[in-house]
């Protein structure tokens, strides 16, 4: 035993790693001790005992080694890099520990959910050596392997990068460290644990020198990545996944580079605000992914998933998916036996992770025999069937299928049917695998058979009724005699216990034959582990073979699941053309049309495929129509078919030309950010902002209901200029929804702008949302009728309807600059304080936050505004109105009940009628 005690050769570890935890191995146990105790206990809920040492007492918390990864996988799910300490046994036979690994979120291998998990390292180009703005960024899932690298043009696009993979732990390099700004980004934009890595192995020569190391130099300059920061990210990342030990380095056998041209601009805001993965609420149900998802496979829902929040550009290799998707849906027999081929394949790709790291055992191993069958099974249904001339047939071909047959031969002759977990003693192969293992079980079973038959020997030979022969825990084999017959036993018997109604003996050769046994049954686990171990180096040596088939056989999952929705569900493959036109007719939304009868709708907007102005030139949608009749639903509709035809999918409409777009953005409704200390209308305006400066001609801009968080003027303000900058700079193809009326003159001033509306029937008292989209704006909203709805109490609806008529009847607001004949636009102002309608400029401007506003048919106080208008009243407004106004400023809306509100503006006016 080291002269230190347990605890301080656990906190002398501690003090060498920068991992947030320690745990210890102490035989059967991982121990932590000291405040990591502590923490563990109160995160996991673990007993604390005190652990004496050197006249000290520390508190201990320890998991039995068999339980130590459930709970290092819930520690860093919360965020916590714990180091492992393993203990190893020294020359003589005394113990000392080593910290083996770092489990952080990215290096946990240990998971069981289906989605990568990637480790980014993000670079900032302007510091190296070569002084370009470039972003570089690597990302690595240590449990597939999954290598990929690439840059970016700047921070944004960085963040976007690392938005769409989602990592589940990201390394910024040295420069991104050092800036407040962009760090603060990075923690607020992605859930990932931040790790600080040693900044050395950012260092050019030296990531240059990993890289080559694991990759040669050839790999390197093929792969074509000679960008500096992203040579610095993707060499940090490789160290990264070696210094913590994870094991995984091997399975990393291809470097991919890929440019973001290819893929589809989605930043975080429009990923969220589309539920293309997780609805508003933050639920996994009611998303796209959930919705088209029908995968048989965990790989191959990663791969779906992996689709959508990364759509593409390309129109080759959509195309590719889509002849694909076309085969599948149109034969649904060899569809459905592709499926059923591929049900209960395992994960390839991680399992040739855990091969390369040495943790797969013989039921792995299994599991990669099991799924290599599955190839040559899904070949076979895709052969001889019209899936033949797909470009599934390549998919199936891709990998090198004599090899994969020649590994899953091998696995077959080697494993026993049901191997045990674990690998050190024994019963994993089958018999003739391997001649020495086969003589020992032959002598195994010799001596095994020499004691069964022992007893009749014994009974036959000596002349003994009443012999068994057994064996237990303390006494080994024994013989066994009843007590009438125990004193007629030879000679060569030693009694070794006395029963109350037999007598226990040994002979030597019984014992020989126990020694023999047992020394059989250690030879053979060993000599299993060695085989074992040999077979796993094997089989990891094919890793990327494993990863070839595993990575084909989610392409083909992923590619059914698109087909049997599109199946299901009726949609149509779209036809995918340059940028210019989205043309779709009959559209419907993909989730909303699950749970709905759901109305369809067509759009026409750019031009034809040729790029020329076929629908007319609309480039630019505005959406008017009541609450609550489907305005955001067919904007995120079309986004959304946009979308899906570029993940190569079929798509909801009855027919769809697709002029591919290179990014989709959107700003959607108020999504409640103030946790984050930013206001809404603040959010609003980031994420307009963000728009103005990433939308590009290409691109498809969503905007609902923006300017809505402010004073109306404002708002109104802020939309139209928004309005003028898109159509006029960016050109961007965009749908805007507005309550904004004013704003559906626009058409009349600029060219591609056009008003289209959703209709609704209200003959008679009923409003009827009809759903269906209508050319030219709406002539008037319904927000009355909604509140109504709602259950906003009568007295307060039939108010409401009192003063939007006379709002009507006074034509209400009219926005500065909408086109009015008189230079000065009139304001017509319902000024809350009087209950009167005023047509004064200077009385509209200090009750300006007293005003109704038509499109938003209700009357809305604005505190600040009000308080402006106590502050300094105009000398024209009498006493009696700025008492009353007084009062409006005081009053605390929460207490009353809009009956009692009712009482007190009924006063009010008669107050103001007296004066
Ligand atoms: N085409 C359609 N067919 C059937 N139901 C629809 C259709 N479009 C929308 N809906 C349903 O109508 C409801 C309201 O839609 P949506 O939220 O899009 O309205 P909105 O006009 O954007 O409302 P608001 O202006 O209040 O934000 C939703 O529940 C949606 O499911």
């Amino acid at each position: 035993m080291a002269s230190q005690g347990i605890v301080e050769e656990f906190l002398a570890l501690k003090s060498d790693t920068d991992a947030d935890m320690l745990t210890m191995q102490c035989g059967d146990f991982y121990e932590f001790f000291a405040e990591d105790a502590e923490l563990v206990a109160e995160e996991l809920d673990l007993k604390v005992s005190q652990k004496s040492s050197h006249g000290s007492s520390y508190p201990m918390a320890g998991v039995p080694v068999d339980d130590l990864t459930p709970y290092l996988k819930a520690l860093v799910e919360r965020g916590y890099r714990v180091a492992v300490a393993d203990q190893f046994e020294g020359a003589s036979g005394d113990h000392y520990r080593e910290v083996t690994r770092v489990v952080t979120p990215g290096t946990l291998l240990e998971t069981d959910d289906a989605e990568a998990r990637y480790i980014a390292a993000v670079v900032d180009g302007a510091d190296g050596a070569d002084g370009t703005a470039d972003f570089g960024l690597a990302f690595a899932d240590a449990t597939t392997g999954q290598f990929l690298v690439t840059v970016a043009a700047d921070a944004d696009a960085a963040l976007s990068e690392l938005h769409r993979f989602d990592p589940v732990e990201i390394l910024p390099g040295p420069a991104v460290r050092g800036d407040d700004a962009l760090t603060r980004r990075l923690r607020e934009s992605t859930d990932a644990t931040v790790s600080l890595f040693e900044a050395d192995a950012f260092a050019p020569g030296r990531a240059t020198h990993t890289l080559r190391e694991q990759f040669g130099r050839e790999t390197l300059d093929s792969v074509g990545i000679d960008e500096d920061a992203a040579v610095r990210a993707a060499g940090a990342v490789l160290r990264y996944v070696e210094e913590t030990g994870a094991g995984v380095l091997p399975s990393m056998t291809r470097l991919q580079s890929f440019e973001s041209s290819t893929h589809l601009e989605l930043d975080s805001t429009t990923q969220r605000n589309l539920e293309l993965t997780e609805t508003m609420q933050g639920a996994g149900d009611g998303t796209l992914l959930a919705t088209i998802d029908h995968t048989v496979t965990a790989p191959g829902r990663r791969l779906l998933q992996e689709w959508v929040t990364r759509p593409r550009r390309d129109r080759a290799e959509l195309t590719r998916r889509l002849d694909c998707v076309d085969a599948l849906a149109s034969a649904a027999l060899a569809r459905e036996r592709v499926r059923e081929a591929l049900d209960g394949g395992y994960d390839l790709e991680r399992l040739a992770a855990r091969t390369t790291s040495g943790s797969a055992d013989a039921r792995d191993l299994l599991a990669v025999r099991e799924t290599l069958e599955i190839l040559p099974a899904v070949a076979e249904a895709i052969d001889g069937s019209p899936l033949a001339d797909s470009p599934l047939a390549e998919i199936v071909e891709r990998p090198d299928r004599a090899a994969a047959a020649a590994i899953r031969e091998e696995l077959d002759s080697a494993l026993a049917d049901d191997p045990p977990k674990t690998v050190r003693q024994g019963g994993l192969f089958r018999r003739g695998y391997d001649g020495e293992l086969d003589d020992l079980l032959s002598r195994h079973a010799e001596a095994k058979e020499w004691i069964d038959t022992l007893a009749d020997r014994e009974k036959r030979r000596h002349g003994l009724s009443h012999v068994t022969v057994d064996r237990n825990k303390t006494d080994g084999h024994y013989i066994q005699v009843g007590k009438s017959v125990a004193d007629q036993v030879p000679e060569h018997y030693t009694e070794i216990k006395t029963l109350k109604n037999s007598k226990r003996f040994v002979t030597d050769e019984l014992e020989e034959r126990e020694r023999e046994i047992l020394r059989l049954e250690e030879a053979r686990g060993d000599l299993e582990y060695d085989l074992f171990c040999d077979l796993r180096d094997r089989v990891a040596a094919h890793a990327e073979l494993l990863q070839d088939v595993g990575r084909a056989l989610a392409e083909i999952d992923a590619l059914a699941s698109l087909a049997t929705h599109a199946a299901g569900n009726d949609w149509v493959r779209p036809a995918l053309t340059a940028p210019g036109p989205l043309d779709i007719e009959a559209g419907r939304h993909p989730v909303v049309e699950q749970t709905t009868e759901f109305v369809p709708n067509d759009l026409r907007m750019g031009g034809d495929a040729d790029g020329a102005a076929a629908s007319g030139g609309r480039e630019f949608l505005l959406v008017t129509g009541p609450n609550m009749s489907g305005k955001s639903t067919y904007m995120r509709q079309v986004a959304l078919i946009t979308l899906l035809a570029q993940i190569g999918s079929f798509v909801p409409a009855r027919s769809a030309t697709i002029g591919v777009v290179d990014g989709i953005y959107t700003r959607v409704g108020a999504l409640d950010e103030l946790a984050q200390g930013r206001s809404t209308f603040m959010v609003e305006m980031q994420e307009l902002s963000n728009i103005l400066h990433s939308a590009t001609e290409d691109s498809l801009v969503i905007l609902d209901e923006v300017g809505r968080g402010t004073a109306t003027y404002d708002g109104i303000s802020i939309a139209w200029a928004a309005t003028e900058y898109l159509h006029n700079e960016i050109r961007a193809k965009t749908l805007f929804a507005t309550h904004y009326h004013e704003l559906t003159s626009l058409a009349d001033l600029l060219e591609r702008v056009e008003n289209v509306h959703v209709a609704v029937d209200d003959a008679g008292d009923d409003v009827t949302f009809l759903r269906t989209i209508e050319e030219g704006p709406t002539d008037r909203s319904y927000g009355v009728h909604v509140a109504e709805l709602a259950g906003v109490p009568d007295p307060v609806v039939s108010r409401a309807d009192e003063v939007l008529a006379r709002l009507r009847a006074d034509e209400a607001i009219e926005a500065r600059g909408s086109g009015g004949s008189s230079a000065e636009p009139t304001q017509a102002v319902f000024d809350l304080s009087s209950g009167q309608f005023v047509d004064d400029a200077t009385t509209a401007e200090a009750t300006d936050g007293g005003r109704a506003d038509a499109t938003d048919s209700g009357a809305r106080t604005d505190a600040s505004a009000s308080a402006e208008a106590a502050d300094g009243p105009s000398p024209s407004v009498p006493q009696a109105t700025e008492d009353v106004a007084a009062e409006i400023d005081d009053l605390d809306l929460q207490e009353l009940s809009p009956l009692e509100l009712m009482g007190r503006v009924k006063e009010w006016q008669d107050r103001l009628d007296e004066t």
